[in-house]
């Protein structure tokens, strides 16, 4: 006591014991009720073993039926049946390794990684992230529920804790990748409170992706033109069609290999007069200018001539754009107008270090009134960028694709792709030097941002798009003695 208030000496502290409730029951019900009991653990084990045997087919059935071999046949056939089974493997493998890895690699991996990394590390690495939590003394942690392997990635399903959100297992990347003995770890929501982490462990886009053969057919899906290869194996569908694409990398990243991928595939549409191609290179050339055929108008400078073709587009875009109105929604094939590609290979070259403030408003004008209202007329810009400053990035938001490639800084990431994005995972400021062409995609209304890589065009493969393009030439041929003179297609 001090003056006239208490001061409890020794404030209780111990956690009040908690007793099951069935604690209290009268003992005849617990007799009553101790077959029901039995026979509902009983159920529980049996639905405990099937999961086992769901979970680990390979390792419970592989044993299990070597086993009732033994009995019935001994240890020799058993022996043989084995040495036939590793025959049988290896010719699977070799006739056809894809379906062998899927089906029967991938799935030994599953297991093994499940059985010695995920269940056995789950519980301390949840407790220690501080992704599990303790409430009035019943713990809440996080579920571990199916995992896949893939080889180059586990992906792990997670039920969540509730309150708890994918930014709180975003945040803990880093953790959980050292935790679980991965190179990184991204996060994606796959429903409310189920999450899928994929923890990398190494990277399927270190070979170079080369570029498919040239087709001959014009139909070319303008809302997926397919310019890569996902890190998943799926082709990398880029969206021209309704869609204005951002490509932002450092020197060397790639850049002309996403440009000429675009023009690779747009190539017999292009020829066919389905899809036309404008194109401004300030670099005075030195990308564009390596298949100017494929463009049907093309600037190789940042001047007024630039700033000019920029305006004859954008009036173009407003022009088309009022006489579609009222009458369709969105350009098809149908309007026999061509889908019209302005690319632009230094974008802040334009709009960011053109000295005449004039010419560059202008030219930030015109960009700005093509990327606004371009997509409904047909008209797509593919923005090629090196350094993502405060200029380009202003109007960022009107490009819907954008794509990062190799970058410097981790805030590049978060001014191409937006804020967030880095954070579940797209990592372009860690992509190595020494696969140019790898770059993290993010489509406005998408959430998860994807990795690929551009097919890799090389100087051959520019030279074969430039002869796709040359005009057919008509030779005299000199006249024989007697005949008809002719003509002939070169
Ligand atoms: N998809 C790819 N696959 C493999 N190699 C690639 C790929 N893309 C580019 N490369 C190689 O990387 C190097 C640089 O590529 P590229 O010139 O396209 O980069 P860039 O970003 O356009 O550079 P800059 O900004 O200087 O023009 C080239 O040697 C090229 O062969």
């Amino acid at each position: 006591m001090s003056g006239t208030k208490w001061v409890d000496p020794a404030p209780f502290e111990g956690a009040r014991p908690r007793f099951p409730w069935w604690v209290w029951l009268p003992n005849w019900a617990k007799v009553a009720a101790a077959p029901f009991v039995l026979l509902w653990l009983l159920a529980r084990l049996a639905v405990r073993l099937v999961l086992v045997v769901v979970r680990y087919p390979v390792s419970t059935l592989l044993p299990l039926s070597g086993y009732v071999f033994y009995l019935h046949f001994g240890l020799s056939p058993l022996v043989l049946a084995l040495l036939a089974l590793t025959a049988a493997l290896v010719l699977w493998c070799g006739l056809d390794r894809t379906s062998f890895l899927r089906l029967g690699w991938h799935r030994l991996l599953t297991e093994w990684r499940r059985a010695t990394v995920y269940v056995p590390q789950w519980r301390t690495v949840m407790r220690l992230a501080d992704l599990a939590k303790e409430n009035r003394g019943k713990e809440y942690r996080p579920k571990l529920r199916r995992v896949r392997s893939e080889g180059w990635r586990d992906k792990v399903r997670v039920r969540m804790i509730p309150a708890q959100s994918p930014e709180q297992w975003e945040a803990r990347r880093d953790n959980l990748a050292h935790s679980f003995n991965s190179k990184s770890c991204r996060v994606r929501v796959l429903k409310p409170r189920v999450l899928e982490l994929d923890f990398i462990h190494s990277d399927p886009l270190t070979r170079p992706v080369a570029v498919p053969q040239l087709s001959d057919s014009t139909e070319v899906d303008l809302k997926k033109v397919v310019v890569g290869r996902t890190e998943t194996g799926k082709p990398w569908r880029l969206r021209l069609l309704g869609s204005q694409v951002l490509v932002v990398g450092v020197p060397g990243a790639g850049k002309g290999s996403v440009l000429w991928s675009i023009v690779w595939q747009l190539a017999p549409a292009i020829r066919a007069g389905l899809v036309r191609l404008v194109g401004i290179d300030p670099k005075g050339g030195m990308e564009l200018g390596q298949c100017p055929d494929a463009f049907d108008k093309v600037v190789y400078d940042n001047g007024a001539d630039a700033v000019e073709l920029l305006e004859e587009i954008a009036a173009e875009v407003k022009e088309r754009a009022s006489r579609y109105r009222g009458i369709r929604r969105l350009w098809a094939r149908s309007t026999g107008e061509p889908f019209t590609v302005l690319v632009v290979d230094e974008l802040a070259d334009l709009v960011a270090y053109q000295q005449d403030k004039q010419l560059r408003e202008r030219a930030t004008r015109a960009i700005q009134t093509i990327t606004s209202q371009g997509r409904a007329p047909g008209y797509a810009v593919v923005g090629l960028v090196q350094d993502p400053r405060k200029e380009v990035v202003s109007f960022r938001h009107l490009f819907t694709t954008r794509v990062a490639l190799r970058l410097d800084e981790p805030q590049q990431v978060d001014m191409v792709l937006g804020d967030g994005v880095r954070q579940r995972g797209a990592a372009a400021h860690e992509i190595s030097e020494n696969t140019p062409g790898v770059a993290w995609l993010k489509e406005d209304g998408q959430r998860e941002p994807e990795r690929a890589r551009a097919f890799h065009v090389t100087d051959a493969d520019l030279v074969e798009l430039g002869l796709f393009f040359a005009k057919a030439t008509v030779h005299d041929l000199p006249g024989r003695p007697g005949g008809n003179e002719g003509s002939a297609a070169a």
